[in-house]
């Protein structure tokens, strides 16, 4: 049976980040996409003009509808725009025991604009970020998720290790926003056993609108399918990298990421 795989988030109506590249993401990957809606934003390339979050009711009933009927295998959250909203979410993945769980937490678009209440970060860090098998925050994330400033490697190991000691079970902290790196671009994975660097070529571009949504699906994909987690990982970031080095000049600011160069072919395509 294919796998069946939620993202919980926000959408975009640009299509290039949130629920809409999380969805082209999964179908790319052979995975049954599904969705909850936990805001809606008027948005596209030049940045974010309005955010409409749903109604609390909505989203439990849309996350009910889920756990009626599918067998999920893996689930992911990005923008969850507030503390009440989070905890609902929170509520439902308890409940449904949905795991393995990915969660990106967003916070801020690439344009500034928020994306969460920056008062609702303490709930995301408490209530969330225990229940993930894998966060994965951008720099600035992971210094609010973990307290600490991060200048060097050194700084990022120590991040991603005080984010495990908060309770999530990896992270993948990472470095698109390491200007000090003009060359490549340098992810450091980390879990309790183990710390791995993944590293590609930076693409110098401007479009790189929806790389974490589309970088967290693709693991979220992976891991669905049975994938161990850094498979699922090293996959992501190799996929990740080469769409990013064809997207597309879509938009009149960042634009989007090439989503159709992520497919798998499955033989059934032909
Ligand atoms: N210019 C780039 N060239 C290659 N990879 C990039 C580039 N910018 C970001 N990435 C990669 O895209 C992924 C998302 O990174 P990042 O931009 O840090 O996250 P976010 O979109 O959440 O801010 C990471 O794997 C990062 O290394
Ligand atoms: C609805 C929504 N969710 C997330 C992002 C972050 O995008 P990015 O992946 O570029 O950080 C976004 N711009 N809009």
């Amino acid at each position: 049976m294919r796998p069946q795989v939620i993202t919980i988030a926000g959408t975009d109506s640009g299509g290039g980040a949130g629920i809409q590249a999380d969805l082209k993401t999964f179908e790319e990957r052979n995975v049954f996409g599904m969705s909850v809606v936990v805001a809606v934003t008027a948005q596209n390339t030049k940045g974010v003009q309005g955010v409409y979050p749903m109604p609390l009711e909505a989203i439990t009933r849309q996350m009910e509808s889920l756990a009626d009927d599918f067998t999920v295998s893996a689930v992911k959250t990005g923008m969850l725009v507030d503390a009440q909203r989070i905890e609902i979410v929170v509520h439902a993945i308890r409940r449904y025991d949905w795991h393995p769980l990915v969660v990106d937490p967003v916070m801020v678009a690439k344009g500034g604009a928020y994306l969460v209440a920056p008062e609702a970060i303490e709930t995301l860090s408490r209530k969330l970020l225990p229940l993930a098998d894998l966060i994965t925050p951008n720099t600035p994330e992971a210094e609010v998720l973990s307290g600490l400033v991060i200048h060097s490697d050194s700084d990022r190991e120590l991040a991603a290790k005080q984010i495990i000691k908060r309770g999530a079970k990896a992270v993948l902290l990472k470095g698109g926003h390491d200007e000090a790196n003009p060359e490549r671009a340098r992810d450091c994975f980390v879990t309790k056993k183990r710390t791995v660097w993944l590293e590609a070529d930076r693409i110098h571009t401007p479009h790189t609108h929806g790389t974490g949504c589309t970088l967290s699906s693709l693991i979220t994909a992976e891991w669905a399918k049975g994938n161990d987690l850094e498979t699922s990982v090293r996959t992501a970031k190799e996929l990740l990298t080469r769409a990013i080095a064809q997207a597309p000049e879509i938009g009149h600011g960042h634009g989007p990421v090439a989503h159709w160069l992520l497919r798998e072919d499955d033989g059934k395509n032909e």
